[in-house]
């Protein structure tokens, strides 16, 4: 096979065996990782997928009409473009003081940012085979869209005929086919048009497009659970130690609509394992409820919901109660003001309700998030097992193409 120039001065690799899914117990393993010298794979570029949040007030009416155009998330059918735009429309004044009230907008481009290019700086020690590794950030709502990620990753010398190696890392640890896969699925989108029409060069593979694989879903990495433990054993200290042990640990994470659960989207069964593996590692001491939060609308939601939950709690004289958002790395509008504004806020009873504090710069949690990346640039998977198989209920050929697509990929 002819040798050809990747980004910078690197050489292509030869054309390795497919493995494209293994095995879901690289959820749990934290391998050891040999240092080498030399570098000679590299670079790769580490992609942080999320949603994204406005970082502006003056941004959320763009935000939300994108979130409402997303048939993955808000599946409106071919009314999608017409009834998108006027819910978005009629959200926006609502969310946007909830924005100003938490310091005029989301905090999750500064710490999506400052997590990927921590992350990297690590790999490059941990793993100089495939450094550098550069960071990059691609949002589904908001900026930096995919779109504008993958330009940039095509301007810095990935693709465009060169190859090159690209991380796709959801920053959802618990895979949700409205969530993850939707930015899987935008992904897909913008690689078909901006390098879809490359030309192949007869070996089905080094056609000169960027070789992507996939980090899909992490619930219970043991570095994420460590991560989680430790915030949560910091903010138990606060209790009395005669009534540490018996605070509740609710666990709180984003609900979804019941036609998604039935749908039989993996979401709520992995968040469980997340809550499961946190637990152990926390000895089982306290007692702990799963508990769903921040319902859009009027159809049914999974729950029970993390409002009534304090309240009956409370109602019951249970008011020692300890909330972890679960389901996200960082601090956004529904920690920051969901939960401390209005399920403590209006508790009545801040001094005993109280919050843990997202993963935000925890560098325990950015050591796990290197640690996973390590294990999946040494096992040449293109995604997990999980990732190829579609939800029962799913009848989306975005979802089918886009798995294709990435399970297919080559690394
Ligand atoms: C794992 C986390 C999340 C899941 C699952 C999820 C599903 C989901 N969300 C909506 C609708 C909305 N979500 C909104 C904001 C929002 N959602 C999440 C996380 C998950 N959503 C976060 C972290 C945020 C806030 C972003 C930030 O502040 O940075 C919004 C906008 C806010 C609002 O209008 O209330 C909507 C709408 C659906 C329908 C859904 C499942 C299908
Ligand atoms: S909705 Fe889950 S795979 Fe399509
Ligand atoms: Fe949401």
């Amino acid at each position: 096979m002819a040798l050809r120039l990747g980004p910078v001065i690197r050489p292509l690799r030869p054309l390795a065996i497919a493995k494209p899914c293994a095995s879901q117990a690289r959820w749990f393993a934290t391998p050891a990782y040999p240092v080498t010298q030399g570098s000679s794979r590299g670079p790769t570029a580490m992609v942080f997928l999320n949603m994204g949040g406005p970082s502006t007030v003056d941004e959320v009416g763009d935000f939300l009409s994108r979130l409402f155009a997303d048939g993955d998330l808000i599946p409106l059918g071919r009314l999608q473009s017409y009834i998108g735009p006027l819910l978005s429309k009629r959200r926006t004044p609502k969310i946007q003081k909830q924005y100003a009230a938490i310091g005029g907008g989301s905090p999750i481009r500064k710490w999506s940012e400052l997590q990927c290019a921590e992350m990297c700086k690590l790999l490059d020690k941990m793993s100089p085979e495939t450094a550098p590794h550069k960071p990059y950030v691609a949002f589904r709502y908001a900026n930096p869209l995919t779109e504008e990620t993958y330009r940039q990753l095509l301007a810095d010398g990935f693709g465009n005929g060169r190859g090159g190696r690209a991380v796709a890392f959801t920053q959802y640890p618990q895979y949700s086919c409205s969530t993850t896969g939707s930015s899987l699925n935008e992904l897909w989108k913008w690689r078909q048009r901006l390098e879809g029409k490359a030309a192949p060069l007869g070996d089905g593979r080094d056609d000169g497009t960027i070789n992507w694989s996939v980090i899909d879903r992490w619930p219970a990495h043991s570095g994420l659970v460590e991560a989680f433990a430790q915030n949560i054993e910091a903010k138990l200290m606060e209790y009395p130690a005669e009534r540490r042990d018996k605070v509740v640990l609710l666990f709180s994470a984003h609900s979804l609509p019941m036609t998604v659960v039935n749908r039989g989207d993996p979401y709520p069964a992995e968040v469980a394992a997340s809550v499961h593996a946190v637990m152990n590692r926390l000895n089982n001491v306290n007692p702990y409820r799963l508990i769903w939060q921040s319902q859009v609308g009027p159809q049914p939601w999974l729950g029970p919901q993390t409002s009534s939950t304090v309240e009956n709690y409370i109602a019951k004289g249970q008011k020692d109660l300890l909330l972890i958002p679960i389901a996200f790395t960082s601090d956004h509008i529904e920690t920051l003001y969901e939960l401390d504004e209005e399920v403590i806020g209006e508790s009545g009873h801040a001094d005993t309700v109280k919050r843990v504090e997202s993963l935000n710069g925890s560098p325990v949690f950015i050591q796990a998030l290197a640690d996973l990346a390590k294990s999946h640039l040494d096992s040449g998977i293109a995604c997990s097992t999980q990732m190829g198989l579609r939800c029962p209920g799913c009848k989306s050929d975005r979802c089918t193409e886009s798995k294709k697509f990435f399970a297919s990929q080559q690394v």
